[in-house]
Protein backbone atom coordinates (compact mmCIF):
# COMPACT_ATOMS: atom_id res chain seq x y z
CA UNK A 1 0.00 0.00 0.00
CA UNK A 2 1.50 3.63 -0.48
CA UNK A 3 0.06 6.92 1.09
CA UNK A 4 1.14 10.19 -0.41
CA UNK A 5 1.93 12.77 2.32
CA UNK A 6 1.20 16.50 0.77
CA UNK A 7 2.70 18.75 2.98
CA UNK A 8 5.49 17.77 6.01
CA UNK A 9 5.23 19.46 8.90
CA UNK A 10 3.95 18.49 12.15
CA UNK A 11 1.23 16.98 11.26
CA UNK A 12 2.47 15.47 7.54
CA UNK A 13 5.12 14.13 9.28
CA UNK A 14 3.29 12.69 11.90
CA UNK A 15 1.09 10.65 9.23
CA UNK A 16 3.96 9.58 7.31
CA UNK A 17 5.48 7.93 10.38
CA UNK A 18 2.09 6.12 11.16
CA UNK A 19 2.01 4.92 7.65
CA UNK A 20 5.59 3.96 6.99
CA UNK A 21 5.55 2.24 10.82
CA UNK A 22 2.96 0.38 9.68
CA UNK A 23 4.16 -1.37 6.66
CA UNK A 24 2.96 1.58 3.96
CA UNK A 25 5.58 3.16 1.43
CA UNK A 26 5.24 6.85 1.57
CA UNK A 27 6.65 9.77 -0.66
CA UNK A 28 6.10 13.07 0.60
CA UNK A 29 6.21 16.29 -1.51
CA UNK A 30 6.52 19.65 0.48
CA UNK A 31 8.51 22.70 -1.23
CA UNK A 32 10.26 23.32 2.15
CA UNK A 33 13.71 22.10 1.94
CA UNK A 34 13.60 21.64 5.43
CA UNK A 35 10.84 19.17 5.28
CA UNK A 36 13.21 16.16 4.55
CA UNK A 37 15.10 16.87 8.18
CA UNK A 38 12.24 17.52 9.92
CA UNK A 39 10.19 14.08 8.88
CA UNK A 40 13.64 12.36 9.31
CA UNK A 41 13.15 14.19 13.56
CA UNK A 42 9.76 13.18 13.67
CA UNK A 43 10.60 9.67 12.42
CA UNK A 44 13.04 9.15 15.35
CA UNK A 45 10.79 9.98 17.62
CA UNK A 46 7.95 7.11 16.44
CA UNK A 47 10.28 4.68 16.12
CA UNK A 48 11.63 5.20 19.30
CA UNK A 49 8.07 5.14 20.89
CA UNK A 50 5.23 3.44 18.23
CA UNK A 51 6.84 -0.17 18.69
CA UNK A 52 6.59 0.17 22.72
CA UNK A 53 3.17 0.05 22.46
CA UNK A 54 2.77 -3.66 21.16
CA UNK A 55 3.66 -6.94 22.78
CA UNK A 56 4.33 -7.81 18.79
CA UNK A 57 6.06 -6.39 15.99
CA UNK A 58 4.45 -4.50 14.04
CA UNK A 59 4.59 -5.06 9.90
CA UNK A 60 8.46 -4.26 8.35
CA UNK A 61 8.81 -0.36 7.66
CA UNK A 62 7.84 0.70 4.14
CA UNK A 63 9.65 2.65 2.09
CA UNK A 64 9.90 6.64 3.11
CA UNK A 65 10.48 8.83 -0.63
CA UNK A 66 10.41 12.66 -1.32
CA UNK A 67 8.85 14.12 -4.32
CA UNK A 68 9.49 17.42 -6.08
CA UNK A 69 6.02 16.87 -8.00
CA UNK A 70 3.15 16.38 -6.62
CA UNK A 71 2.42 13.98 -9.55
CA UNK A 72 5.39 11.65 -9.12
CA UNK A 73 4.49 11.62 -4.98
CA UNK A 74 0.44 10.88 -5.50
CA UNK A 75 1.48 7.85 -8.93
CA UNK A 76 -0.32 4.77 -7.74
CA UNK A 77 -1.25 5.76 -3.94
CA UNK A 78 -4.13 4.55 -2.16
CA UNK A 79 -4.45 7.51 0.36
CA UNK A 80 -3.34 10.63 -0.12
CA UNK A 81 -3.35 13.51 2.88
CA UNK A 82 -3.42 17.24 2.90
CA UNK A 83 -1.67 18.75 5.63
CA UNK A 84 -0.95 21.77 4.28
CA UNK A 85 -1.60 25.47 6.25
CA UNK A 86 -5.15 25.86 7.40
CA UNK A 87 -5.99 28.84 4.86
CA UNK A 88 -9.13 28.00 2.89
CA UNK A 89 -8.05 29.36 -0.19
CA UNK A 90 -4.48 27.04 -0.26
CA UNK A 91 -6.67 23.88 0.44
CA UNK A 92 -8.76 25.01 -2.45
CA UNK A 93 -5.91 25.05 -4.96
CA UNK A 94 -3.93 22.04 -3.55
CA UNK A 95 -7.27 19.67 -3.05
CA UNK A 96 -8.40 21.12 -6.59
CA UNK A 97 -5.02 19.25 -8.16
CA UNK A 98 -4.92 15.98 -5.54
CA UNK A 99 -8.51 15.77 -7.30
CA UNK A 100 -6.43 15.93 -11.26
CA UNK A 101 -3.47 13.83 -10.44
CA UNK A 102 -4.41 11.10 -8.00
CA UNK A 103 -5.60 7.52 -8.79
CA UNK A 104 -9.25 7.27 -8.61
CA UNK A 105 -9.91 4.61 -6.06
CA UNK A 106 -6.96 6.93 -3.71
CA UNK A 107 -8.87 8.11 -0.33
CA UNK A 108 -8.20 11.83 -0.33
CA UNK A 109 -8.24 13.18 3.12
CA UNK A 110 -7.57 16.11 4.30
CA UNK A 111 -6.38 17.00 8.06
CA UNK A 112 -7.79 20.20 8.56
CA UNK A 113 -8.60 21.12 12.47
CA UNK A 114 -11.88 23.38 11.18
CA UNK A 115 -12.94 23.64 7.87
CA UNK A 116 -16.16 21.41 6.90
CA UNK A 117 -16.22 19.02 3.94
CA UNK A 118 -18.61 21.07 1.98
CA UNK A 119 -16.07 23.74 2.09
CA UNK A 120 -13.73 22.17 0.78
CA UNK A 121 -14.94 20.70 -2.04
CA UNK A 122 -16.94 23.78 -2.91
CA UNK A 123 -15.07 24.17 -6.07
CA UNK A 124 -15.34 20.68 -7.16
CA UNK A 125 -12.06 18.60 -5.47
CA UNK A 126 -12.85 14.94 -3.90
CA UNK A 127 -11.69 15.00 -0.41
CA UNK A 128 -12.80 14.05 3.12
CA UNK A 129 -12.19 15.56 6.00
CA UNK A 130 -9.54 13.15 8.14
CA UNK A 131 -8.57 15.01 11.32
CA UNK A 132 -5.99 13.58 13.34
CA UNK A 133 -4.27 14.44 16.74
CA UNK A 134 -0.64 15.26 17.24
CA UNK A 135 1.55 12.87 17.97
CA UNK A 136 -0.41 11.13 14.68
CA UNK A 137 1.89 8.04 15.16
CA UNK A 138 0.68 7.97 18.75
CA UNK A 139 -3.20 9.27 19.52
CA UNK A 140 -5.18 6.41 17.26
CA UNK A 141 -8.23 9.31 16.89
CA UNK A 142 -8.92 10.71 13.10
CA UNK A 143 -12.28 12.19 12.86
CA UNK A 144 -14.02 11.23 9.43
CA UNK A 145 -16.25 13.75 7.93
CA UNK A 146 -17.41 13.72 4.13
CA UNK A 147 -18.96 11.07 1.48
CA UNK A 148 -20.51 7.93 3.58
CA UNK A 149 -18.78 5.16 1.24
CA UNK A 150 -15.41 7.40 1.38
CA UNK A 151 -15.77 7.43 5.12
CA UNK A 152 -16.49 4.18 5.47
CA UNK A 153 -13.08 2.49 3.05
CA UNK A 154 -11.03 5.34 4.94
CA UNK A 155 -11.94 3.36 8.16
CA UNK A 156 -11.23 0.51 6.95
CA UNK A 157 -8.01 1.57 6.17
CA UNK A 158 -7.20 3.42 9.10
CA UNK A 159 -8.12 0.77 11.43
CA UNK A 160 -5.20 -1.33 9.70
CA UNK A 161 -2.77 1.35 10.90
CA UNK A 162 -3.89 0.96 14.47
CA UNK A 163 -6.12 4.19 14.42
CA UNK A 164 -9.68 4.74 15.82
CA UNK A 165 -11.83 6.46 13.45
CA UNK A 166 -15.00 8.32 14.43
CA UNK A 167 -17.38 9.22 11.53
CA UNK A 168 -19.52 12.30 12.37
CA UNK A 169 -22.86 12.33 11.73
CA UNK A 170 -23.38 15.76 10.59
CA UNK A 171 -20.44 17.95 9.44
CA UNK A 172 -19.71 21.21 11.36
CA UNK A 173 -16.93 23.55 11.98
CA UNK A 174 -13.78 22.26 13.72
CA UNK A 175 -15.77 18.71 13.88
CA UNK A 176 -15.93 16.88 17.55
CA UNK A 177 -12.66 17.24 19.66
CA UNK A 178 -11.53 20.59 17.86
CA UNK A 179 -14.80 22.36 19.66
CA UNK A 180 -14.18 20.92 22.98
CA UNK A 181 -10.72 21.98 23.19
CA UNK A 182 -11.26 25.41 21.55
CA UNK A 183 -13.91 25.64 24.43
CA UNK A 184 -11.08 25.24 26.84
CA UNK A 185 -8.52 27.25 25.11
CA UNK A 186 -11.01 30.04 25.15
CA UNK A 187 -11.35 29.96 28.74
CA UNK A 188 -7.52 29.93 29.59
CA UNK A 189 -6.97 32.74 27.36
CA UNK A 190 -9.65 34.33 29.38
CA UNK A 191 -8.16 33.34 32.65
CA UNK A 192 -4.86 34.33 31.71
CA UNK A 193 -6.03 37.87 30.34
CA UNK A 194 -7.98 38.67 33.56
CA UNK A 195 -4.60 37.91 35.33
CA UNK A 196 -6.45 35.37 37.05
CA UNK A 197 -3.75 32.16 36.51
CA UNK A 198 -0.71 31.43 33.98
CA UNK A 199 -0.04 29.35 31.83
CA UNK A 200 1.77 26.72 34.16
CA UNK A 201 -1.03 26.73 37.12
CA UNK A 202 -4.33 26.86 34.24
CA UNK A 203 -1.57 23.83 33.07
CA UNK A 204 -1.38 22.05 36.79
CA UNK A 205 -4.83 22.48 37.02
CA UNK A 206 -5.49 20.30 34.10
CA UNK A 207 -2.50 17.38 34.39
CA UNK A 208 -3.06 17.09 38.50
CA UNK A 209 -6.77 16.12 38.07
CA UNK A 210 -9.03 16.04 35.13
CA UNK A 211 -6.62 15.79 32.42
CA UNK A 212 -6.08 12.17 34.33
CA UNK A 213 -9.56 11.53 34.09
CA UNK A 214 -10.16 11.86 30.48
CA UNK A 215 -7.65 9.57 28.89
CA UNK A 216 -9.64 6.77 30.58
CA UNK A 217 -13.12 7.40 30.81
CA UNK A 218 -14.29 10.68 29.03
CA UNK A 219 -16.84 13.27 29.93
CA UNK A 220 -19.48 11.29 30.40
CA UNK A 221 -18.90 8.40 31.83
CA UNK A 222 -16.47 10.52 34.53
CA UNK A 223 -19.64 12.61 35.20
CA UNK A 224 -22.17 9.32 35.64
CA UNK A 225 -19.80 8.48 38.34
CA UNK A 226 -19.50 12.04 40.22
CA UNK A 227 -23.50 11.77 39.91
CA UNK A 228 -23.14 8.78 42.62
CA UNK A 229 -25.74 6.09 43.71
CA UNK A 230 -28.18 8.11 42.00
CA UNK A 231 -26.18 8.52 38.52
CA UNK A 232 -26.40 10.67 35.47
CA UNK A 233 -29.64 12.02 36.21
CA UNK A 234 -28.77 13.42 40.23
CA UNK A 235 -25.62 14.92 38.37
CA UNK A 236 -27.75 16.57 35.72
CA UNK A 237 -30.14 18.54 38.09
CA UNK A 238 -27.12 19.24 40.81
CA UNK A 239 -24.98 21.04 38.25
CA UNK A 240 -26.78 22.02 35.07
CA UNK A 241 -28.29 24.70 36.61
CA UNK A 242 -24.79 26.11 37.17
CA UNK A 243 -24.17 26.24 33.47
CA UNK A 244 -26.52 28.65 33.34
CA UNK A 245 -24.64 31.21 36.11
CA UNK A 246 -21.53 33.54 34.95
CA UNK A 247 -18.80 31.10 35.81
CA UNK A 248 -17.39 31.56 31.99
CA UNK A 249 -17.18 33.80 29.21
CA UNK A 250 -19.08 31.10 27.03
CA UNK A 251 -18.47 32.06 22.88
CA UNK A 252 -16.92 35.51 23.65
CA UNK A 253 -13.03 35.09 22.72
CA UNK A 254 -10.28 37.61 24.80
CA UNK A 255 -8.87 40.32 21.95
CA UNK A 256 -5.54 38.93 20.22
CA UNK A 257 -3.42 41.57 21.05
CA UNK A 258 0.23 42.10 20.85
CA UNK A 259 0.27 42.17 25.00
CA UNK A 260 -2.03 38.84 25.25
CA UNK A 261 0.31 37.14 22.77
CA UNK A 262 3.68 38.53 24.87
CA UNK A 263 1.95 37.22 27.83
CA UNK A 264 1.22 34.04 27.12
CA UNK A 265 4.54 33.54 24.95
CA UNK A 266 6.20 35.02 28.25
CA UNK A 267 5.19 33.07 30.27
CA UNK A 268 5.23 29.66 28.78
CA UNK A 269 9.06 30.08 27.94
CA UNK A 270 9.28 30.89 31.81
CA UNK A 271 7.47 27.53 32.20
CA UNK A 272 9.26 25.29 29.68
CA UNK A 273 11.59 27.34 27.98
CA UNK A 274 14.56 25.52 29.63
CA UNK A 275 13.44 22.48 27.42
CA UNK A 276 14.17 22.28 23.40
CA UNK A 277 10.67 21.24 21.53
CA UNK A 278 12.49 17.71 20.64
CA UNK A 279 13.11 17.10 24.75
CA UNK A 280 9.37 17.67 24.96
CA UNK A 281 8.40 15.71 22.62
CA UNK A 282 10.03 12.69 23.70
CA UNK A 283 8.81 13.53 27.38
CA UNK A 284 5.05 13.81 26.00
CA UNK A 285 5.62 10.16 24.27
CA UNK A 286 7.49 8.84 26.91
CA UNK A 287 4.43 9.67 29.43
CA UNK A 288 1.59 8.47 26.19
CA UNK A 289 3.28 4.96 26.06
CA UNK A 290 3.50 4.47 29.91
CA UNK A 291 -0.25 5.33 29.85
CA UNK A 292 -1.62 3.80 26.97
CA UNK A 293 0.02 0.71 28.03
CA UNK A 294 -1.77 0.97 31.38
CA UNK A 295 -4.80 1.84 29.52
CA UNK A 296 -4.36 -1.77 27.83
CA UNK A 297 -4.31 -3.50 30.92
CA UNK A 298 -7.79 -2.66 31.02
CA UNK A 299 -8.93 -2.32 26.84
CA UNK A 300 -10.19 1.06 28.03
CA UNK A 301 -10.14 3.88 25.28
CA UNK A 302 -7.50 4.08 23.03
CA UNK A 303 -5.91 1.12 25.01
CA UNK A 304 -8.55 -1.13 23.30
CA UNK A 305 -7.86 0.23 20.34
CA UNK A 306 -4.07 -1.07 20.45
CA UNK A 307 -5.44 -4.48 21.63
CA UNK A 308 -7.22 -4.84 18.91
CA UNK A 309 -4.30 -3.49 16.86
CA UNK A 310 -2.33 -6.08 18.22
CA UNK A 311 -4.73 -9.28 17.99
CA UNK A 312 -4.29 -8.61 13.82
CA UNK A 313 -0.43 -8.68 13.77
CA UNK A 314 0.69 -11.51 15.84
CA UNK A 315 -0.95 -14.43 14.38
CA UNK A 316 -0.30 -17.74 16.65
CA UNK A 317 2.65 -19.52 14.88
CA UNK A 318 5.65 -21.62 15.80
CA UNK A 319 9.53 -21.37 15.05
CA UNK A 320 10.83 -24.60 14.89
CA UNK A 321 7.92 -26.70 16.52
CA UNK A 322 8.27 -24.12 19.70
CA UNK A 323 5.51 -21.61 20.15
CA UNK A 324 6.01 -18.16 19.40
CA UNK A 325 5.34 -16.31 23.00
CA UNK A 326 6.55 -12.41 22.06
CA UNK A 327 7.41 -11.01 18.99
CA UNK A 328 8.53 -6.66 19.11
CA UNK A 329 10.10 -4.54 17.10
CA UNK A 330 12.56 -2.48 19.65
CA UNK A 331 11.96 0.64 20.60
CA UNK A 332 14.95 3.01 21.13
CA UNK A 333 13.70 3.88 24.52
CA UNK A 334 14.55 0.19 25.44
CA UNK A 335 18.60 1.28 24.25
CA UNK A 336 20.99 2.69 27.25
CA UNK A 337 24.04 4.43 27.15
CA UNK A 338 26.32 1.14 25.42
CA UNK A 339 23.89 2.11 22.20
CA UNK A 340 21.93 -1.54 22.90
CA UNK A 341 18.96 -3.16 24.60
CA UNK A 342 19.72 -2.64 27.57
CA UNK A 343 19.45 -6.17 30.25
CA UNK A 344 16.13 -5.17 32.19
CA UNK A 345 14.10 -5.65 28.58
CA UNK A 346 15.57 -9.10 27.80
CA UNK A 347 13.93 -10.16 30.97
CA UNK A 348 10.46 -7.89 29.86
CA UNK A 349 10.78 -10.07 26.92
CA UNK A 350 11.33 -13.41 28.31
CA UNK A 351 8.49 -11.85 31.12
CA UNK A 352 5.48 -11.49 28.54
CA UNK A 353 6.43 -14.15 26.64
CA UNK A 354 5.65 -16.12 30.13
CA UNK A 355 2.58 -14.18 30.17
CA UNK A 356 1.86 -15.57 26.57
CA UNK A 357 2.78 -19.26 27.69
CA UNK A 358 0.38 -19.03 30.68
CA UNK A 359 -2.28 -18.09 28.19
CA UNK A 360 -1.57 -20.87 25.60
CA UNK A 361 -2.19 -23.02 28.31
CA UNK A 362 -5.52 -21.83 29.68
CA UNK A 363 -3.89 -19.11 32.35
CA UNK A 364 -5.35 -16.58 30.81
CA UNK A 365 -6.74 -13.60 32.38
CA UNK A 366 -10.19 -15.28 33.01
CA UNK A 367 -8.54 -17.84 34.68
CA UNK A 368 -6.36 -15.49 36.98
CA UNK A 369 -10.32 -13.80 37.55
CA UNK A 370 -11.37 -17.09 38.86
CA UNK A 371 -8.68 -16.72 41.93
CA UNK A 372 -5.76 -19.11 40.29
CA UNK A 373 -2.43 -18.38 38.38
CA UNK A 374 1.46 -19.11 38.45
CA UNK A 375 3.66 -16.61 40.15
CA UNK A 376 7.54 -16.76 38.84
CA UNK A 377 10.42 -17.63 41.38
CA UNK A 378 13.45 -18.05 39.52
CA UNK A 379 14.97 -17.26 36.27
CA UNK A 380 18.55 -17.00 34.90
CA UNK A 381 19.33 -14.80 31.92
CA UNK A 382 22.47 -15.84 29.48
CA UNK A 383 23.65 -12.79 27.75
CA UNK A 384 24.38 -13.84 24.54
CA UNK A 385 24.64 -11.13 21.79
CA UNK A 386 23.65 -7.43 21.79
CA UNK A 387 20.29 -5.88 20.47
CA UNK A 388 19.85 -2.82 19.02
CA UNK A 389 16.92 -0.62 18.57
CA UNK A 390 15.05 -1.73 15.54
CA UNK A 391 15.75 -4.79 15.87
CA UNK A 392 12.79 -7.47 15.72
CA UNK A 393 12.27 -9.85 18.59
CA UNK A 394 11.66 -13.21 18.18
CA UNK A 395 11.16 -15.25 21.45
CA UNK A 396 10.07 -19.07 21.39
CA UNK A 397 8.96 -20.97 24.75
CA UNK A 398 9.85 -24.77 25.32
CA UNK A 399 8.76 -26.71 28.20
CA UNK A 400 11.14 -28.31 30.12
CA UNK A 401 9.02 -29.81 32.55
CA UNK A 402 5.51 -29.18 33.60
CA UNK A 403 3.97 -31.61 36.25
CA UNK A 404 2.11 -30.84 39.03
CA UNK A 405 2.37 -26.85 40.32
CA UNK A 406 5.96 -26.70 38.96
CA UNK A 407 5.75 -25.25 35.46
CA UNK A 408 10.20 -25.04 34.16
CA UNK A 409 10.09 -22.65 30.79
CA UNK A 410 13.28 -22.00 28.30
CA UNK A 411 12.68 -18.74 26.30
CA UNK A 412 14.88 -18.45 23.44
CA UNK A 413 15.06 -14.57 22.25
CA UNK A 414 16.12 -14.30 18.55
CA UNK A 415 17.33 -10.92 16.45
CA UNK A 416 15.56 -10.15 13.46
CA UNK A 417 18.30 -12.50 11.33
CA UNK A 418 17.81 -15.32 13.51
CA UNK A 419 20.82 -14.71 15.87
CA UNK A 420 19.97 -15.63 19.25
CA UNK A 421 20.35 -13.15 21.63
CA UNK A 422 19.75 -14.97 24.56
CA UNK A 423 18.27 -17.64 26.92
CA UNK A 424 15.81 -17.31 29.87
CA UNK A 425 15.07 -19.88 31.65
CA UNK A 426 12.18 -19.78 34.28
CA UNK A 427 10.27 -21.66 37.34
CA UNK A 428 6.84 -20.67 37.85
CA UNK A 429 4.74 -21.96 40.70
CA UNK A 430 0.87 -22.32 40.02
CA UNK A 431 -0.68 -20.69 43.12
CA UNK A 432 -3.79 -19.73 44.58
CA UNK A 433 -4.65 -16.12 44.38
CA UNK A 434 -6.80 -16.28 47.87
CA UNK A 435 -4.69 -18.27 49.78
CA UNK A 436 -1.12 -16.99 48.62
CA UNK A 437 0.25 -20.71 48.39
CA UNK A 438 1.26 -23.12 45.85
CA UNK A 439 -1.39 -25.56 44.57
CA UNK A 440 -1.94 -27.81 41.32
CA UNK A 441 -3.33 -26.47 38.12
CA UNK A 442 -6.57 -26.77 37.38
CA UNK A 443 -7.15 -30.09 34.82
CA UNK A 444 -7.55 -28.30 31.68
CA UNK A 445 -4.08 -26.53 32.50
CA UNK A 446 -2.36 -29.59 33.57
CA UNK A 447 -3.34 -31.40 30.58
CA UNK A 448 -2.34 -28.33 28.47
CA UNK A 449 1.17 -28.33 29.94
CA UNK A 450 1.52 -31.74 29.71
CA UNK A 451 0.60 -31.86 25.88
CA UNK A 452 3.71 -28.83 25.26
CA UNK A 453 6.01 -31.06 27.61
CA UNK A 454 5.51 -34.21 25.45
CA UNK A 455 6.10 -32.61 22.06
CA UNK A 456 9.13 -30.48 23.00
CA UNK A 457 10.68 -33.89 25.21
CA UNK A 458 13.90 -35.06 24.14
CA UNK A 459 14.32 -31.47 22.55
CA UNK A 460 18.19 -30.08 23.61
CA UNK A 461 18.36 -26.43 25.58
CA UNK A 462 21.61 -25.61 25.59
CA UNK A 463 22.29 -23.46 28.68
CA UNK A 464 19.57 -24.60 31.01
CA UNK A 465 20.60 -25.47 34.50
CA UNK A 466 23.55 -23.43 34.30
CA UNK A 467 24.20 -20.92 37.27
CA UNK A 468 26.05 -17.89 37.07
CA UNK A 469 29.83 -17.66 36.85
CA UNK A 470 30.15 -21.29 35.77
CA UNK A 471 33.03 -21.72 33.10
N1 LIG B 1 -0.53 21.18 14.53
C1 LIG B 1 -1.57 20.54 15.04
O1 LIG B 1 -1.65 20.32 16.25
C2 LIG B 1 -2.64 20.00 14.15
C3 LIG B 1 -2.84 20.48 12.86
N2 LIG B 1 -3.83 19.94 12.07
C4 LIG B 1 -4.05 20.44 10.71
O2 LIG B 1 -3.02 19.93 9.87
C5 LIG B 1 -2.74 20.86 8.83
C6 LIG B 1 -1.26 21.18 8.84
O3 LIG B 1 -0.92 21.75 10.08
P1 LIG B 1 0.57 21.67 10.68
O4 LIG B 1 1.20 20.41 10.28
O5 LIG B 1 0.43 22.03 12.09
O6 LIG B 1 1.26 22.86 9.90
P2 LIG B 1 2.83 23.09 9.61
O7 LIG B 1 2.99 24.52 9.39
O8 LIG B 1 3.65 22.42 10.67
O9 LIG B 1 3.07 22.28 8.25
C7 LIG B 1 2.54 22.67 7.02
C8 LIG B 1 3.46 22.15 5.93
O10 LIG B 1 2.85 22.36 4.67
C9 LIG B 1 3.89 22.72 3.76
N3 LIG B 1 3.31 23.40 2.63
C10 LIG B 1 2.97 24.70 2.51
N4 LIG B 1 2.48 24.92 1.27
C11 LIG B 1 2.52 23.74 0.61
C12 LIG B 1 2.15 23.33 -0.71
N5 LIG B 1 1.66 24.20 -1.60
N6 LIG B 1 2.33 22.03 -1.04
C13 LIG B 1 2.85 21.15 -0.17
N7 LIG B 1 3.22 21.48 1.09
C14 LIG B 1 3.04 22.77 1.47
C15 LIG B 1 4.83 23.59 4.60
O11 LIG B 1 6.12 23.66 4.01
C16 LIG B 1 4.83 22.84 5.93
O12 LIG B 1 5.87 21.88 5.99
C17 LIG B 1 -3.65 22.04 9.07
O13 LIG B 1 -4.80 21.92 8.28
C18 LIG B 1 -4.00 21.93 10.55
O14 LIG B 1 -5.24 22.50 10.87
C19 LIG B 1 -4.59 18.88 12.49
C20 LIG B 1 -4.41 18.34 13.74
C21 LIG B 1 -3.49 18.91 14.69
C1 LIG C 1 -4.79 23.38 17.68
N1 LIG C 1 -5.43 22.47 16.71
C2 LIG C 1 -6.74 23.02 16.42
C3 LIG C 1 -4.60 22.48 15.50
C4 LIG C 1 -5.47 21.14 17.37
C5 LIG C 1 -6.01 20.01 16.57
O1 LIG C 1 -6.57 20.14 15.50
C6 LIG C 1 -5.94 18.64 17.14
C7 LIG C 1 -4.91 18.36 18.21
O2 LIG C 1 -3.99 17.57 17.97
O3 LIG C 1 -5.05 18.90 19.31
Amino acid sequence: MKAAIVGGGVIGGGWAARFLLNGWDVAVFDPDPQARRRIGEVLDGARRALPALYDAALPPEGRLTYEDGMDRAVAGADWVQESVPERLDLKHRILGQLTELAPEAAIIGSSTSGFRPSELTAEGARAIVAHPFNPVYLLPLVELVGGAEACARAADLLRGIGMYPLTLRKEIDAHIADRLLEAIWREALWLVTDGIATTDEIDEAIRQGFGLRWAQMGLFETYRIAGGEAGMAHFMEQFGPALAWPWTKLTDVPAFTPELVATIAAQSDAQSGHLSIRALERLRDDNLVAMLRALKRTGSGAGGTILGHEATLSPPEEVDGLPVTFRAQVPSSWTDYNGHMNETHYLEAAGRASDRFMALVGADADYIAGGLSYFTVESHVRYLDEVLAGDRLTVTTQVLSGAGKKLHLFHRLARGDGTLAATVETLLLHVDLETRRSCDPALQVTEAVARHARAHEGRPAEGAGRFTGQR
